[in-house]
């Protein structure tokens, strides 16, 4: 059960995410490029910020010279990149309520907004995406100013607000939904996502393998959302835990050395059910780090900085990125290569070259009947390589000084030529800039390059029109280039005879499966990922998104120079003294500084939580908990992974610990820390993350409340237990142990006497029972969002035998909430401390 979308977060770390947001289209006046100092708006000197530049010569040249868009349709595709990009966001399908927030988009807010659109002339406030299944995915009109100018607008700006946080609907660019709609997964599959953060794709495929699960159960498939940069992981974290999954494994690696995490032959099968003895996966989605020009819209600020050389510095870079996601890919399964890019070097060469390297194990799916209503371009055969001004149609000529740069792959036809002797008309290094964007990268010469007219252009023999690529004037979006991939049989070995100017170089020698044997690399692609990161910027996929996030409690600590390499953890000791007033650092097997993921079987412990909550020996405890902390008897938090989960991690003990955990399954148990809380029977509260997939297996502390009583508890957050509408419940309430407990929204007034039975609908919090009073254990926001739905699914309240105010008189607030510890930062940000 994923997505019930009550995952609470701090306080703090909303503050950042609403900070970290910014306007866009506007850029400091420090900023030295800035054309001119006016306010957009009224024209006066403004002090902070000026309109972003939308020209850049170098982009212009390249795109009409690559022909992406006829020459007649050139000034309609600029025109629309020079324009914000309008707002979209998808609802959750496999949330709770998703069906509750589509009805009130179609019904409500398409109602109410198109009379204020009305008002404003325009033809249409909100619609569904034609495309995406299910009227799930919206597209709106209103800019940010528009949807704070009056109140129905505000509304729907709250609602949006409100309902993302929640984890109901995912702010995300539209053309950014497209990928994971072609990878068909399905709930069984395991998927990686190789360059996750973000999140909004692992969010969405999240959404996929959790859409038909039943209430207390987990599909068979899981997601590893991976990614090299760890600020951006914890961005990965923040994002993905809105969905509460136990499907979930997030990673930390350079996505091209992606372990391999396969046993060795010899090593002996201890439990018979081990399923197997190798991570492949059914699915993989490469959406890699790009120049990123198809967010133009979004980032302006990328005009100013475009030039040729982000491609091609990042081309290298995306081929070994795919290579490993072909190689980490099972015979059948189907790889969706992707870019926020329009430079066919990082699109179709790069695809062009993995087909090269994979010689018909690998083929480009024909996905030109599905999602018809998506406009889309066939993508390209033919392009130019663009360097230091100068164009390139085939390697043959690139002189040797530019060869370390301008690799062959980057070419139609792949093909890689004798180094020439360099024409001394063609100094390249002497490349003068004009200073056009302040790039030497994009130096406009005036002269025809002579080497391009002795040579006809390249055709790819690889079907390259399967790819596809969406350009923002088709409607009205972002661009972006997609690419299907089925894996048909097991990689080639590649010969062993050296190539010149290509080395070998094994990803792992220990641990390749079969299929990647050999990998190759040109000897540029080696680069680190320091300097390809240097070489192209990374742009958030969704511009809501908080660039920096509020850890929390825990300090992280990360070494100077640490790598992806094994680090001995003997050495560890050495290095936790070297970082003074930094907690102990932490080890997870051969990664240091990250928290270590143990299974926790403390029998004592978890007999305790089975006993107090009377949970069914059917809901399988065995090897799905784990926790971050070695030491039991300081485990703070218990954390649940399902059975695929489960599976990964017995495979990553006994291989050694390859893969670097950030984050795992969803938070089930926290201990009490309060007072009181220490003197309950049971130490260990259900989280509300955890709720939905444990409601069902609950047969003690568990009552069911009257939609009256449910709505005063969220309201007034604690109510003593004579001050129930339904006396009944009070009573139940009084009887219950000291301790966490869970409430159940019931139908009938006097729900304390229904019997209940949990399905996909029921909605439950967690309460702490206290002397007196009943308090609940949810956040603010959780408790607006509820009321809200509430609101929706039973009307409003008629005939209520307390009122308002006298209960409000009765509430014991403060009181009961100090007394368990429950506040609004009841939800840890990140899952690093035990
Ligand atoms: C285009 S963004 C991915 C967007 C993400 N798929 C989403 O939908 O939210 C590219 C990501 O690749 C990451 N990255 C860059 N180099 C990488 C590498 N060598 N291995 C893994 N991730 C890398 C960046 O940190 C960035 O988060």
């Amino acid at each position: 059960m994923g997505g019930r979308g009550r995952g609470g977060r701090s306080r703090t770390q909303r503050k950042h995410f609403r900070q970290s947001r910014e306007n866009v289209w506007k850029r400091p006046k420090s900023d030295p490029s800035s054309e001119n100092n006016k306010d957009e708006n009224n024209g006066s000197e403004n002090p902070t910020w000026t309109p972003f530049a939308t020209q850049n010569e170098a982009f212009d040249q390249f795109y009409k010279e690559q022909q992406i868009v006829t020459s007649e349709e050139w000034d309609a595709f600029v025109q629309v990149l020079r324009t914000p990009l309008p707002a979209t966001f998808r609802i959750n399908s496999s949330s709770q309520f998703s069906a509750d927030i589509r009805w009130q988009l179609e019904t409500d807010f398409m109602k109410s907004l198109k009379a204020e659109v009305a008002e404003g002339g325009e033809s249409e406030a909100i619609r569904p995406l034609p495309w995406y299944p299910e009227n799930l995915a919206w597209h709106s009109n209103f800019s940010r100013m528009q949807l704070r100018k009056n109140q129905t607008l505000e509304r729907f700006h709250e609602f949006l607000k409100l309902e993302n946080e929640i984890g109901n609907i995912t702010r995300q660019e539209a053309v950014s939904m497209v990928p994971p709609l072609f990878l068909d997964v399905h709930p069984d599959h395991f998927v990686l996502d190789m360059c996750a953060a973000p999140g909004s794709k692992t969010f969405q495929l999240l959404e996929i393998i959790h859409q038909s699960s039943k209430a207390g159960s987990l599909p068979n498939g899981m997601v590893i959302a991976n990614d090299l940069d760890v600020q951006r992981c914890n961005l990965l974290i923040h994002q993905t835990k809105r969905m509460c999954t136990a499907n979930l494994i997030v990673t930390n690696h350079e996505a091209q050395q992606f372990p391999g995490c396969r046993l060795s032959k010899n090593h002996e099968i201890m439990e018979s059910d081990q399923r197997f003895s190798q991570l492949l996966f059914d699915r993989v989605l490469c959406d890699v780090p790009c120049s990123g020009d198809g967010t133009l819209r979004k980032a302006p600020d990328l005009w100013r900085k475009w030039n040729t050389g982000m491609g091609n510095g990042l081309h290298s870079l995306q081929v070994l990125i795919a290579m490993r996601g072909v190689a980490l890919l099972k015979v059948g399964g189907r790889m969706v290569y992707s870019t926020c890019s329009m430079n066919p070097i990082e699109d179709e060469a790069v695809v062009a070259e993995i087909l090269r390297r994979c010689c018909g194990s690998v083929e480009l799916v024909d996905v030109s009947s599905e999602l018809p209503e998506l406009i889309r371009r066939p993508g390209l055969k033919r392009w130019k390589v663009r360097d230091r001004g100068m164009w390139w149609v085939s390697y043959k000529n690139v002189p040797k000084s530019r060869r370390s740069v301008v690799l062959p792959s980057m070419f139609p036809s792949g093909r890689s030529y004798p180094n020439p002797v360099d024409n001394p008309n063609v100094d390249m290094e002497d490349d003068v800039n004009d200073g056009t964007n302040g790039n030497s990268e994009d130096s406009v010469q005036a002269l025809e390059n002579p080497v391009t007219c002795e040579l006809t252009e390249e055709v790819s023999e690889f079907p390259l029109e399967r790819c596809m690529r969406i350009v923002p004037h088709d409607q009205n979006t972002g661009a972006f280039f997609i690419a299907i991939l089925q894996k048909v049989s097991p990689l080639p070995a590649i010969p062993e005879k050296p190539i010149k100017g290509i080395i070998k170089q094994p990803v792992e020698p220990d641990n390749q499966g079969i299929e990647d044997a050999k990998v190759l690399q040109v000897d540029s692609l080696a680069r680190t990922s320091e300097e390809t990161s240097e070489a192209g910027s990374e742009v958030d996929e969704n511009d809501d998104e908080p660039k920096t996030v509020d850890l929390g409690a825990t300090p992280r600590v990360t070494c100077e120079g640490d790598s992806e390499e094994t680090q001995e953890p003997s050495n560890t000791k050495d290095i936790s003294k070297m970082v003074p007033g930094k907690r102990k650092l932490q080890i997870q097997g051969k990664w240091r500084g990250v928290d270590p993921v143990v299974f926790f079987k403390d029998e004592v412990i978890i007999n305790s939580i089975k006993a107090f909550y009377g949970i069914d020996e059917s809901f399988p405890f065995n090897g799905h908990l784990v926790t971050r902390n070695n030491d039991a008897r300081h485990v703070k938090r218990i954390y649940y992974v399902s059975k695929s989960v489960k599976d990964v991690l017995e495979l990553n003990f006994s291989v050694g610990q390859q893969l670097k955990i950030t984050s795992i399954g969803i938070k089930m148990f926290e201990r009490q820390t309060s007072r009181e809380g220490s003197t309950a029977p049971c130490s260990f509260r259900i989280s509300s993350e955890g709720l939905p997939l444990i409601l069902p297996y609950i047969s003690k502390q568990i009552l069911c409340a009257s939609p009256v009583d449910f709505k005063h508890l969220l309201q007034y957050k604690a109510i003593k237990f004579v001050d129930f509408v339904d006396a009944e419940f009070g009573e139940k309430a009084a009887n219950l142990l000291p301790g966490c407990c869970v409430v159940v929204l019931g139908k009938g007034n006097k729900a304390a006497s229904e019997s209940f039975q949990v399905d996909e609908s029921t909605i439950a919090i967690g309460c702490w029972k206290g002397r007196t009073s009943l308090t609940i254990m949810v956040t603010a926001m959780d408790c607006q969002e509820l009321l809200e739905r509430l609101k929706i699914r039973l009307g409003e309240e008629k005939g209520s035998s307390k009122g308002d105010d006298e209960l409000a008189n009765s509430v014991v607030g403060e009181e009961a909430q100090q007394s368990n510890g429950i506040n609004d930062e009841e939800v840890q940000p990140l899952d690093t401390s035990g």
